[in-house]
């Protein structure tokens, strides 16, 4: 609403089914406008009701997937996806993208949310984990690069076109060298496999794991962003 001003804490919700979880949490408490948050633990219905955005944390997105179903989360977290702002990192990354590569046999559920392929464990039994820094244009103090954590990460395989009103937008990129011999410069297409945050509309994805770090930067874009900035 125009000219609204919002004097109530928003409340940031952390998926709490699976996966690191508690980082994100210890790194929203952090920030110095942590006073203007009220951060929770998300496992049922009720405690995604009260959030006004959410984090998908990594872990295994299938086995999120999967205790959502079965917690009766899965439905009420797509239609959250419409309307609310959500980050997804690692596995929640996997979650928010409109279709996965190398999903799960037989088929694995998403919630969608950013126009996007990706591939699940992208970067192969050779390249694991990994650290890297990262050229992050769009965040605070963009010259200083930040540790990226890659843990059975996936990869950006393709932007799909995206409205005018939610264009996609790239936050952080991997050099190219750093990129696994599989992506080098054999393949020609233009995919963006070196895209490792984007961010759409309301939705905000890191490929990697910003809060197994002390920098939370990635916290303070993505509530200074897409939570407290539509206040
Ligand atoms: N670190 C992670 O979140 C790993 C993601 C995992 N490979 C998956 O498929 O969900």
């Amino acid at each position: 609403m125009t000219g609204f001003t919002d004097d109530r804490r928003k409340v940031i919700g952390i998926l709490a089914l699976q996966g690191a979880f508690a980082e994100h949490r210890t790194a929203l408490e952090k920030l110095s406008c942590h006073r203007r948050l009220e951060v929770i633990l998300v496992k049922t219905i009720e405690d995604l009701s009260r959030c006004d955005a959410l984090i998908i944390p990594g872990g295994e997105s299938t086995t999120i997937a999967l205790l959502a179903r079965i917690s009766g989360l899965l439905d009420p977290l797509r239609q959250f996806v419409k309307v609310k702002p959500v980050w997804g990192t690692c596995a929640g990354a996997i979650l928010l993208s409109q279709v996965v590569e190398n999903g799960k046999k037989g088929g694995q559920e998403l919630l969608g949310g950013m126009d996007i392929t990706i591939a699940r464990n992208g970067w192969g039994s050779q390249l694991e984990s990994f650290e890297a820094e990262l050229d992050v244009q769009g965040l605070n103090d963009p010259k200083r690069p930040f540790k990226g954590i890659f843990i059975r990460a996936p990869v950006v395989l393709k932007l799909h076109q995206s409205s005018e009103d939610h264009p996609i937008q790239v936050i952080a990129q991997l050099a190219s060298e750093l990129l696994p011999p599989s992506f080098d410069s054999s393949d020609h297409s233009d995919e963006p496999k070196n895209f490792v945050a984007l961010r759409q509309g309301l939705h905000f994805l890191t490929t990697f794991h910003p809060e197994l770090t002390d920098d939370n930067r990635f916290h303070d874009y993505f509530v200074r962003e897409c939570v407290l900035g539509r206040s």
